[in-house]
């Protein structure tokens, strides 16, 4: 919808032929934005060559740990010398590979071929056409500033970075924390809580972007805050409505159950600790959130462990 609203043709790939049909027939999805009507710019397919065919740029949009199974598939079709750009949110569980870093690895494409677009951009508010501003990145500043070209429209307005690596652990980590502040409000926790989690979670998100070469300001900006702020406070958000419903006694498998949309942070929050532990971060909400996830501790013995860690300076 941002490619179409910013004058391109689009080519989009699904899983179902059937989705496929009612896209270029009735322009809606309804099974994931009902009630919104899809512009005629916007047609799909099945299969992945004719929708890459002839791509000025292939952005990949797909849950974070089915990325690699589905570029098996594809990447003997992108197009060579087109940017690859990711809207993924997530870390690979097992690699702990960024994804960005699982798009290099399956299609041998460069660091100034790779971009990645993320910030507060919730999906059913972008695609009723409401405004929002988002970072494309891409450590080639050439290749940012062309893709940046080619989504900012009238609704859409798109800042570049090339700090690939800060946008990337901000879009993943907020999931983590969102699911977090999400806990605290099933739980029945007010502002206070909210904005403290939020907060907290900042830091200790920017503490491991340091430790893995990000620039501190990435996390101040759209992809850092601006995520986090939208995702800790929309009921559109996934990660918090998933951490809501443990925050209200649901199970992670009675809730997994209940949802078709991916809440990215219940995978990624093992490889983001796993992360933190390997690079020597100390990240307590993200190690927190992975013991609820993993059924070794309660949101409500969580949240209470956060408050009674050892006291420390605000910055250490
Ligand atoms: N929904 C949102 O507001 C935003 C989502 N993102 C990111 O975009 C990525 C995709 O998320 P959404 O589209 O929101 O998820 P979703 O769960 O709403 O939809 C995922 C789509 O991928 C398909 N899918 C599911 N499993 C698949 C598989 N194994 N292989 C291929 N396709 C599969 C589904 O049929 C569906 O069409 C995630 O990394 C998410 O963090 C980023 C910004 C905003
Ligand atoms: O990343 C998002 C908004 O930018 C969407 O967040 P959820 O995956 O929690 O819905």
């Amino acid at each position: 919808t941002v490619l179409a609203g910013a004058g391109n043709q689009v080519s989009l790939w699904a899983r179902r032929q059937s989705v496929c049909d009612v896209i270029n027939t009735q322009h809606e999805n309804p099974d994931y934005l009902p009630g919104i009507r899809l512009s005629e710019a916007i047609t799909a397919t099945h299969d992945p060559a004719a929708a890459a065919d002839g791509a000025e740029a292939v952005v990949l949009s797909v849950p974070s740990q089915s990325l690699r199974e589905n570029l098996r598939d594809w990447a003997g079709v992108l197009p060579d010398a087109v940017p690859l750009v990711s809207l993924m949110k997530g870390v690979e569980v097992g690699t702990t590979l960024r994804m960005s870093e699982v798009i290099a690895e399956l299609t041998g494409a460069g660091p100034e071929r790779i971009a990645v677009v993320s910030g507060p951009n919730l999906a059913r508010e972008i695609a009723e056409g409401q405004p929002a501003a988002a970072v494309v990145a891409c450590a080639d500043e050439g290749t940012a500033n062309r893709l940046q070209k080619l989504c900012h429209s009238g609704t859409f307005r798109p800042y570049t970075n090339t700090d690939v690596v800060g946008c990337e652990l901000g879009g993943a980590t907020k999931n983590v924390i969102a699911l977090a502040v999400g806990m605290a409000v099933g739980f029945g926790f007010g502002d206070n809580a909210r904005a403290s989690v939020i907060t907290r979670g900042l830091a200790e998100t920017a503490r491991l972007g340091a430790a893995l070469g990000a620039d501190e300001h990435t996390f101040s900006g759209l992809a850092g805050l601006g995520d986090l702020v939208a995702t800790c406070s929309s009921p559109l958000s996934r990660n918090r409505t998933f951490g809501e419903k443990l925050g209200q006694g649901m199970t992670v498998a009675e809730i997994a159950g209940a949802t078709r949309q991916v809440a990215e942070g219940v995978k990624s929050c093992s490889s983001i600790a796993e992360l933190a532990h390997r690079h020597d971060v100390e990240m307590p909400i993200a190690e927190a959130v992975t013991k609820v996830v993993a059924g070794e501790m309660t949101p409500k013995d969580m949240l209470f462990s956060l408050v009674s860690r050892s006291a420390k300076a605000e910055r250490w």
